[in-house]
């Protein structure tokens, strides 16, 4: 863990250092992702079992390889009626907000008389990632499914690894309530590969999305192109600005919440309180001392944790700006004005009584967020991931007179004599009609 004070000499040297602290490690998983995929792509099944058999240590042949309706069925019957109950709470939140965010069409009359528009369509497959390495996410089920199901896509295809041929029937039950219609038990780079080239057993979707580990979030990134995808959304992050005015305890577990997700996550704690830096910095290693997920939360925070402290809050929300995190939490007793400031993060949570936490289960926005500062130019998973825009232009003998002239003299500027022509000929036929 890094501690950082804003007036340190050498403060933007090391500042620096921490944004690019994970670089190396996402790059040491580039050639392996590389070459998984070139394997599933020329030997599609054969690869696909081979490396899930080696990572997730399981047997899976072709045959297994999807889940059956029997099996799900009996998943689900395995699951005890309050946590289908606590599953109920979040689904039904996280639909209702993603209904929320559905656009409507457009269409209007210009001034020329031209009809002119903008309609919305579902994508026709999809495929869902949902990872399962170190835990398990029946929440990232719901995450990923639900704006998928919303924007009324047709195939829904989704792969989580087994880990020792484990599978939470928790994650089952999720994607049952969540329309899921397809589920096999492959999961990294190789799942990747399948949904995008696709394999005898796996159909190939249109756009792969979904959270993972770097070995999932590289994959997506070189299978883009092929298919479309979400956005990179890989090890958890999060960025915390905290007053004095904290119980410190509670944000030593706001940094550990995302630190317990991956060796490779990152918390930062921001504060002008330099008390409070020390207190949260002691709670840390206190909480590491008991946590069950304490090995992979230690290795997070001893490698890319930091508490950096700021001369004010105006300071902390320049640097969440430099960060992009994929989560920041605002536990400060105004939060208005740095809310207003901060442009760069996937997700806000704005108030003492709303951990991050509340986000990943209940709160009804995306859980799927950018990270490695990608929130500079993406977004977290939406509907609009799962539709796509397409435009119309309508017109009719006058409203090409008034604007066909000018699209003549524009093609002939370009050279392009079909173009002008294909205006041209309607135009005269226009006049002779006259
Ligand atoms: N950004 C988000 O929106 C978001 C949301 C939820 C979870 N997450 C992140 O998802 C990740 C989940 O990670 P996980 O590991 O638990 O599950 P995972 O499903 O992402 O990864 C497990 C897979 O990684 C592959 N793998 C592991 N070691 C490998 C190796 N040496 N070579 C090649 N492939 C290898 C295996 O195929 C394995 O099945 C965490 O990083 C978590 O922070 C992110
Ligand atoms: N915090 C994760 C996104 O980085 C999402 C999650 C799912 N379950 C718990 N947490
Ligand atoms: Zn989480």
């Amino acid at each position: 863990m890094k501690r950082l004070t804003s007036t340190q000499a050498d403060f933007r040297t090391e500042f620096k250092r921490l944004l690019a602290d994970r670089d190396s490690d996402t790059a040491r998983v580039d050639g392996p992702v590389t070459e998984i995929l070139a394997a599933v792509r020329s030997r599609g099944d054969e690869a696909l079992c081979e490396f899930t058999n080696r990572f997730d240590r399981t047997n899976v042949t072709p045959a297994t390889l999807r889940i059956t309706p029997e099996e799900i069925a009996a998943a689900c019957a395995d699951v005890s009626p309050e946590l289908l109950e606590a599953l109920e709470v979040a689904a039904t939140r996280i639909e209702s907000f993603h209904k929320a965010q559905m656009p409507t069409d457009m269409k209007y009359v210009d001034a020329a008389g031209v009809t002119l528009g903008m309609r919305w369509t579902a994508l026709d497959s999809v495929g869902l990632y949902v990872p399962g390495g170190k835990a398990a996410y029946p929440s990232s089920v719901l995450m990923n499914a639900i704006p998928a199901h919303v924007a009324g896509v047709g195939r829904i295809a989704m792969c989580v690894p087994t880990p020792d041929g484990v599978l939470n029937p928790l994650v089952l039950a999720a994607a049952r309530r969540a329309g899921v219609t397809e589920i096999y038990r492959v999961g990294g780079a190789q799942a990747v590969g399948a949904m995008a080239y696709g394999t005898t057993t796996i159909a190939p979707v249109d756009r792969v999305v979904g959270p993972g580990n770097a070995y999932v979030a590289e994959a997506k990134r070189q299978v883009f192109g092929t298919v479309g995808i979400d956005s990179i959304a890989g090890p958890s992050e999060v960025v915390v600005i905290a007053d004095g005015n904290n119980d410190p305890r509670a944000i030593a577990l706001d940094l550990l919440a995302q630190a317990e997700h991956d060796p490779m996550a990152q918390s930062i704690l921001i504060t002008p309180d330099a008390g409070m830096a020390d207190k949260v910095e002691q709670a840390v290693a206190k909480e590491l001392e008991t946590l069950p997920r304490a090995d992979i939360a230690r290795a997070s925070w001893d490698a890319h944790g930091a508490i950096i402290t700021v001369r004010d809050l105006d300071e902390a929300a320049g640097l969440v700006n430099e960060i992009a995190p994929e989560h920041l939490e605002l536990m400060i007793d105004s939060p208005q004005p740095v809310f207003d400031r901060v442009r760069h993060a996937g997700a806000i949570f704005v108030g003492r009584y709303c951990p991050e936490a509340i986000g990943d289960y209940v709160g009804g926005p995306n859980h799927v967020l950018p990270t490695s500062r990608t929130a500079r130019f993406s977004s977290g998973l939406s509907v609009f991931d799962f539709i796509k825009r397409t435009t119309f232009i309508e017109a009719q003998a006058e409203s090409l007179r008034k604007i066909g002239p000018a699209a003549v003299s524009l093609a002939e500027a370009e050279g392009l004599d079909a173009h002008a022509l294909s205006v041209a000929v309607r135009l005269a036929k226009l006049d002779g009609a006259r």
